[in-house]
């Protein structure tokens, strides 16, 4: 893949020259003297003034919420000393996330996205869990991918990356404190219609006691760590606004970014999800497939029969960090019951996001955060949002969908993993075995 992005590919335009891009290098960031490149904004912004606003009414919650020289708090000044103190790696590692993803929000902006597709190079890739033509990555999947990777290399805080996109873990740094798990561009087969897509991570430390282990396997390891040990999780959703909404275990904060001064600007400090919402968040077009006891609650709650006496309304984007920052927001669920998402990309760190701000992600029977992790693409239905809503739909009991689960015609292909045994506590798969792959039905738009 490094490879697909030489600078020897021409690309239309220099905003896809993404080798030759200047990532802030390490050596430069130095959190408590990191105005000399990444200076205060001078004069509040609209946003800013915003931000100021909400801070006010919430103030108090949530640590942090620093009240910076201009009245409101970058992302960088929330988390750092006076504000949150998440750590200097934490910082130096976050600042790096987020700079790679303003590029990606700038991507998915472009007007030569369109001829990136064309490219030859970038297009036609299988990667991931043998992908299906549904599933096969985008163009921009893959651009995206690459620059994460690029931005968490620069950092020096990361031994291993886990992505989506990727057939395996890429160990990077021997000395890098976090395992870095992600999805680079959720939803970006929407990509073409200009529907918001997102970047979801998750944050783990560096399993020390594995160091020794040869380096394949213990990148494995390391990423196949259970929900409940993330250190900090996050998603970035690229939309009419650009939202980085994460945790670091106390509570769950979304900052904007404010396209004038580059800066991640808090917006929305200890966000609760509130414990009902009227929303249910499904593709019902796959009404006829879903369970008995799915299709009971869902005709419920949209007839104002259930627990709650409204009648409840649908909104599907058919993009998870959009439906999931909606739910976040206003409540409700978001749903997909069929095991199409994946546990260690998706579910772990939204479900993480979600408890912290009070909510609930759940596989429809069991917490999300306690299932461990057996491989790495490993898909699950997934339920998240308000607690309530979601005690309620568990309570129908059957709301897994079986039928279709993948929308599969299956294919068997190779795949590292499988074969569980047990290393210093962790279930954990070995390599090599033949394996069930799930893919979707040919073009299903
Ligand atoms: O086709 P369904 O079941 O509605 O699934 C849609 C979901 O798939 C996603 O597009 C993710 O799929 P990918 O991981 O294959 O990109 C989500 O963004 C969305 O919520």
């Amino acid at each position: 893949m490094q490879q697909l992005l030489s600078p020897t590919i021409s690309y239309p335009s220099p905003l896809f020259h993404l080798t030759s891009h200047p990532f802030p290098p390490k050596s430069d960031f130095c959190p408590t003297h990191r105005l000399s490149f990444y200076p205060p904004p001078k004069m509040a912004s609209f946003s800013g003034f915003l931000a100021k606003s909400q801070m006010d009414m919430t103030a108090g919650g949530g640590g942090g919420g620093g009240d910076g020289a201009n009245g409101f708090s970058s992302l960088m000044d929330y988390v750092g000393k006076g504000g949150l103190d998440v750590g200097d790696d934490l910082l130096v590692l976050l600042h790096h996330i987020e700079f790679a993803c303003k590029r990606i929000a700038a991507l998915v902006a472009s007007p030569f996205n369109s001829a990136l597709g064309k490219h030859s190079a970038l297009t036609g890739a299988t990667s991931g869990a043998a992908a299906s033509d549904r599933d096969k990555p985008k163009p921009l999947d893959i651009v995206a991918n690459e620059i994460i990777l690029s931005s968490l290399r620069n950092s020096g805080k990361v031994s291993v990356m886990a992505s989506e996109e990727d057939d395996a873990p890429i160990w990077i740094n021997d000395d890098g404190p976090f395992v870095v798990v992600l999805d680079p561009l959720d939803g970006s087969r929407n990509i073409d219609a200009s529907i918001p897509t997102g970047t979801i991570f998750g944050v783990y430390n560096r399993l020390t006691e594995l160091d020794n282990q040869p380096k394949e396997e213990k990148a494995l390891l390391n990423s196949l760590q259970s929900g409940t040990k993330l250190v900090a999780a996050g998603y970035v959703l690229y939309s009419s606004a650009t939202i980085l909404c994460a945790s670091f275990g106390s509570g769950t904060h979304a900052f904007t970014l404010d396209r004038s001064t580059g800066d991640f600007i808090l917006t929305h400090p200890s966000i609760r999800i509130p414990p009902r919402g009227q929303i249910y968040s499904v593709n019902d077009a796959r009404y006829f497939d879903w369970p008995e006891g799915l299709r009971q609650y869902i005709d419920t709650v949209r007839q104002g029969k259930g627990k709650f006496p409204k009648k409840y309304s649908a909104r599907y984007i058919c993009s998870l960090v959009a439906d999931f920052h909606r739910t976040v927001l206003y409540g409700g669920i978001a749903m997909n019951p069929r095991d199409h998402l994946r546990l260690v990309y998706e579910a772990n760190p939204l479900s993480y996001l979600a408890e912290q701000a009070g909510g609930k992600g759940s596989d429809g029977k069991s917490r999300i955060l306690s299932i461990q992790p057996v491989k790495l693409h490993q898909r699950l239905p997934l339920f998240l949002g308000s607690l309530e809503d979601i005690d309620e739909l568990e309570s129908y009991g059957d709301v897994q969908q079986k039928v279709n689960p993948g929308n599969r015609g299956s294919v068997t292909a190779k795949c590292a993993v499988i074969k569980m045994s047990t290393v210093m506590g962790i279930e954990c798969c070995q390599k090599s075995m033949e394996e069930q792959i799930d893919t979707d039905y040919p073009k299903v738009h």
